[in-house]
């Protein structure tokens, strides 16, 4: 069997990083940054004041106190954006708000609290010192500083610096579209009434939910029954609007696993046994003149959720423009026994990670949920990480130390 490690390399073998696209600002938030960011200009660009108050020398004011408070003229008066460019004479201040340039001859900025506010003539009761309330040009960032590095996912604070730094477009990776396809004769959308034999299906929405989270645009192309030219149809459809696609079911032993059987007339995908639980059943290639990835899941919904984190995850994260990067993984004593494990394959046991303050230098525990078959679907909302038994290890004991990787957003 193929090992994890061999699945995902052969995986990202099949996709490419997209050329980088321009995009306004608020419409770049959430794709990954493509360029070194730099600042044309200082920021701030002039010094300026921190405070609402009076622009002053510092020596002018430097003997004021409550009882010998010192009283300046106050020869002008300079809002925030004013273009303010004569110098304060030695001896007077002028009337300053915050963000306002601080005038030419001043040094510090005494907040009005000090004063008595006054508008021809201030008195002042308590000394600053030079550089007192100012903000120093370049102070935040310095003219040709790069602000921001390529490879990073534009947030709110991205954003903020992009635009803080004169960007009104910048250049990100276009974020991949994702479609999802399910299969199985037994299913049904959710909402309608079951009938016999049938359940709900859940996978195209959590695969799709997934992908959404991981910064992807994802569509749900919703699921097709197990006849072949069916399923034909919906890859063909879903071809269209993909950049990857994603199915689920259809790939194991079963005699009317149609995934895979039309999936073999119609690309490069190869279905393999991958040494993991669960997950193991898994396909990949490229479909179509377009060589459009196409990643086929196992149809057990555990296998499915697991598969995408370990699979597709760092799949997307290459057609993002992001950088590989496991999955943040933790060492955690077990709260419970693992009975069994099967020989020669990875078990990811679905667990409750907690921080444990008395740990020592193994800092959390982790409780694997009792429900661990890969059908058994509701264990999934209760858990924040995956238990990682070796392939060589059969069984653990309570107590002993495990690799815990944690999902991600739980
Ligand atoms: N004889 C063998 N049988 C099975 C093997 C094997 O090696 N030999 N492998 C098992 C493993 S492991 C897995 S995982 C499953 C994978 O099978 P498929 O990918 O072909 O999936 P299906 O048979 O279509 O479905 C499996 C299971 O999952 C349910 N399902 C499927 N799609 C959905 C969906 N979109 N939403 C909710 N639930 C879904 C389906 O009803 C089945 O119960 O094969 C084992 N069998
Ligand atoms: O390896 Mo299958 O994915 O659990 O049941």
């Amino acid at each position: 069997m193929k090992s994890v490690e061999q699945h995902v390399s052969d995986i990202l073998a099949v996709v490419s990083r997209p050329e980088p696209i321009e995009l306004d600002l608020l419409r770049a938030h959430g794709a990954v940054l493509a360029e070194p960011v730099t600042a044309k200009v200082p920021l701030p660009p002039f010094d300026n004041s921190a405070v609402d108050g009076y622009a002053v020398r510092a020596a002018d004011v430097a003997a004021a106190t409550p009882q010998t408070p010192v009283t300046l003229p106050v020869v002008a008066d300079i809002p925030a954006g004013d273009s303010f460019s004569s110098a304060i004479p030695a001896g007077c201040c002028a009337r300053i708000m915050t963000g306002a340039p601080l005038p030419a001859g001043a040094d510090a900025v005494v907040p009005v609290e000090w004063t008595d506010g006054g508008v021809a003539t201030v008195t002042v009761r308590r000394a600053a010192e030079s550089g007192d309330a100012v903000r120093t040009a370049g102070g935040d960032v310095k003219e040709g500083a790069e602000v921001l590095p390529p490879g990073v996912r534009i947030g709110p604070a991205e954003t903020a610096v992009l635009a803080a730094v004169g960007r009104r477009s910048v250049a990100v990776y276009p974020r991949p579209r994702v479609v999802v396809l399910g299969t199985g004769e037994e299913l049904v959308e959710p909402g309608r009434p079951l009938g016999p034999g049938q359940i709900w299906e859940s996978n195209s929405f959590m695969l799709t939910a997934a992908a959404i989270e991981a910064g992807c645009e994802g569509y749900r192309y919703g699921f097709v029954g197990d006849d072949p030219s069916e399923v034909l149809a919906a890859v063909q459809d879903a071809l269209v609007q993909a950049d990857i696609v994603i199915t689920s079911g259809g790939v194991s032993m079963g005699a009317y696993d149609a995934v895979k059987e039309v999936l073999l007339r119609l690309g490069t995908v190869r279905f393999e046994k991958v040494a993991v639980q669960p997950g193991m059943p898994q396909g990949y290639g490229t479909v179509g003149e377009e060589r459009v990835p196409v990643i086929t899941l196992p149809g057990n919904p555990v296998s499915s959720y697991v598969s995408f984190y370990l699979f597709v995850l760092p799949a997307l994260r290459k057609m993002s423009g992001l950088p590989q990067e496991q999955l943040p993984s933790v060492r955690a004593r077990l709260l419970a026994p693992v009975p069994s494990s099967p020989r020669g394959r990875r078990s990811y046991l679905r667990a409750v990670l907690d921080y444990d303050a008395a740990g020592g230098d193994v800092a959390y525990t982790a409780l694997p949920v009792s429900r661990q078959g890969s059908h058994q679907l509701s264990a999934l909302a209760e858990t924040n990480a995956l238990v990682v038994v070796p392939e060589q290890v059969t069984e653990l004991a309570e107590g002993d130390v495990v690799e815990a990787v944690r999902l991600p957003h739980r």
